[in-house]
């Protein structure tokens, strides 16, 4: 039977005394995907993937990868492997024997583990600094060697904690483009942590949002985006407006908001107008004291420009809006 990789958290449960860190959550990654953990601090992501790659132990509930119950396994034997946010380099090993590390750990000989490490480094493009120190290294190269030792055991799923959150960010950027790379190339998953929505959005087959412990909504990136289930991911995703209506909140899309004629649209009052380059970002007041950003077009504010306290009118189309459940 081919492998498939597939993981799966079958009720998955995380305490820490009091603290219920993962609640009862159950989700099938799909195959082969790039999938973005998001959530706010202390919604339990980091935990999820530790128990994940098996450096926390699960309170209840089972971790399955290829319908194997890996939970019990201890960290090498999972098929799992992890990179760290601060790459985690021994700092007395050079390029080459960092990479080659486990595999010395697990008996490989030298000359085999030699050839496979330069083998990764080459993937990474880290051939050429092989014999270098980490402390040799920038902070982008030191990732693409983390990179290199995380997958020289031939991982089924890697994992990612907050992988770029210590490049600056144009290297976040690249380095983004080169993980989504590689895993194309690689073809296994990887679940990414971060709290950045922008890189979920950039990187992700499945964007899975947590908040207070459980999945709140998961799916692709542009359904979770456009689509978002309740008034928490509206909100975390950024770029919508969460109204009440007699039928219930909604939410649009903040680009999708006009500036009406003195007939049409919602009165509201200017608060604030922040020049983003390509957008201007208009928040204003509505009578009834809800704020609403409308993302305008650079042009089109600037053909008509507000400043705060002036009175607009602001409209968008429903049939846009998006029904929320919570
Ligand atoms: N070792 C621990 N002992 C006790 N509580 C813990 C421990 N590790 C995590 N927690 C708690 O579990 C909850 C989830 O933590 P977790 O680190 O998974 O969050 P996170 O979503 O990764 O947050 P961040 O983005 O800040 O890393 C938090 O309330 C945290 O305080």
């Amino acid at each position: 039977m081919a492998r498939s990789n597939q993981l799966e958290l079958v009720q998955l449960t995380k305490r820490y005394g009091e603290t219920v860190a993962v609640d009862d959550v159950t989700h099938a990654f799909p195959a082969g995907a790039y999938v973005c953990l998001l959530g706010p601090s202390g919604c339990g992501k980091s935990t999820t993937l530790r128990m994940i790659a098996g450096h926390e132990e699960v309170t209840e509930g089972s971790i399955l990868l290829d319908g194997f119950d890996i939970s019990d396994l201890p960290p090498a034997r999972r098929g799992t492997a992890m990179m760290f946010q601060n790459y985690a380099l021994f700092p007395h090993l050079n390029v080459r024997d960092n990479v080659a590390f486990s595999l010395r750990m697990k008996g490989v000989d030298k000359p085999t583990r030699h050839k496979r490490a330069n083998e990764l480094l080459e993937l990474v493009d880290m051939g050429r600094f092989a014999d270098r120190l980490p402390a040799q290294l920038s902070g982008g190269q030191q990732q693409r060697v983390a990179l290199a030792r995380a997958l020289v055991t031939d991982p089924k799923v890697l994992l990612l904690d907050e992988p770029l959150s210590a490049l600056d960010p144009f290297l976040r950027i690249r380095m983004r483009a080169e993980l989504k790379k590689l895993q194309r190339e690689l073809g296994i998953p990887f679940v990414h942590v971060t709290h950045g929505q922008d890189e979920a959005l950039a990187l992700a087959d499945e964007v899975v949002v947590m908040n207070n412990a459980v999945i709140e909504q998961a799916g692709p990136a542009r359904e979770v985006f456009n689509a978002p289930r309740t008034e928490f991911v509206a909100r975390f995703m950024g770029g919508h407006n969460v109204i009440a209506t007699p039928q219930g909140k909604v939410a649009f899309r903040a680009d999708g908001v006009r500036l009406a004629g003195p007939d049409a649209g919602l009165p509201a009052t200017v608060t604030a107008v922040e020049y983003q380059g390509a957008s201007v970002a208009l928040t204003a007041a509505t009578e009834s004291g809800e704020e609403l950003l409308a993302l305008l077009p650079e042009e089109d504010f600037f053909a008509a420009p507000k400043s705060p306290g002036e009175a607009v009118r602001l409209s968008w189309d429903e049939g846009r809006a998006n029904r929320l459940q919570a």
